[in-house]
């Protein structure tokens, strides 16, 4: 066993205050009286790819829907201690939910587009929020497509529905329906998990070429799929933090016990 593998609890990492996006401070989050999150303690960088790893249960999609209050819709769920986007308090009594929703989007495991044509779906968040000149929301719709690399399969082809789309499809038009709103954060749980191995890699080239235009937090499974697509990876057990660092060296130079034996497969 290596000399330096220990099991101290994880060194906090921290980024200056201007390349700081969401910052989490001793929070902990229980559904009644099991909790689910222990006293965490992270920062998320601006326009990087973050992922969440760690075994079935241990808490990732809870801190991923945490950041923008998908909990407030579950009774059960109490949190304690703060989380700042942008240095704002989320959880601040004047907050506006909504808002804070559309500033931090969300895509799940499953492509879930509406009952609508593809042109119609990247609308919706749009036709929500403002009355916009078609001109003008044309351009937006035009800019989200192609952004989430889709324009080129679906730009003959605007008016028809959704759902006759493959499943890589119907998820970067999810994507897309979440960029139209112009988020600063994307969170992204499990999103490849139900797609093939060519749609998949097309997903992983959008995560890290959207990196340019808004910071990434991805919940995976995958091992492989974080190594490829994160800069920054946290590794979760039973609802605490137990490492994060530079995807490089969590993958190769583990600092924690508990990481390597995940990571080479020794826990599951
Ligand atoms: N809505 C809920 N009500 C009650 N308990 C929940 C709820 N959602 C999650 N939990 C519990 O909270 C813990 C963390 O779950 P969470 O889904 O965040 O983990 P995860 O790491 O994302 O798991 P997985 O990889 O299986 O999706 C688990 O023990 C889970 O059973």
């Amino acid at each position: 066993m290596v000399a330096f593998l220990n099991d101290e609890p994880a060194p906090v990492m921290t980024f200056p205050a201007g390349e700081r996006c969401l910052s989490v401070r001793d929070f902990s989050l229980a559904y009644g009286d099991k909790p689910a999150l222990k006293a965490l303690t992270l920062e998320v960088p601006r326009h990087r790819v973050t992922a969440f790893i760690g075994p079935s249960g241990c808490g990732k999609s809870t801190l991923l829907r945490s950041f923008n209050r998908l909990h407030d819709l579950n009774e059960s769920a109490v949190h304690q201690g703060r989380i700042e986007l942008e240095g704002r308090d989320i959880f601040a009594r004047d907050l506006n939910v909504s808002e804070l929703r559309r500033r931090v989007g969300m895509v799940f495991q499953s492509p879930n587009p509406f009952p609508m044509s593809i042109y119609e779906n990247v609308a919706f968040g749009l036709r929500l929020e403002r009355r916009l000149p078609k001109r003008k929301r044309d351009d937006i719709i035009e800019w989200a497509l192609r952004s989430a690399a889709l324009w080129d399969e679906v730009k003959d082809r605007l008016h028809r529905s959704a759902w006759q789309l493959s499943g890589g499809q119907q998820q970067r038009l999810v994507i897309a329906r979440t960029l139209a709103v112009k988020p600063d954060v994307l969170l992204l749980d499990e999103p490849a998990s139900a797609l093939d191995p060519i749609s998949t890699l097309k997903i992983e080239e959008l995560i890290r070429n959207l990196k340019n235009e808004l910071t990434l937090v991805l919940v995976t499974h995958n091992m492989q799929q974080a190594a490829r697509v994160s800069d920054y990876t946290a590794f979760l057990q039973q609802g605490e933090l137990v490492e994060y660092g530079p995807t490089d060296q969590v993958f190769t130079n583990p600092k924690r016990q508990r990481t390597e034996n995940y990571i080479t497969g020794r826990v599951i």
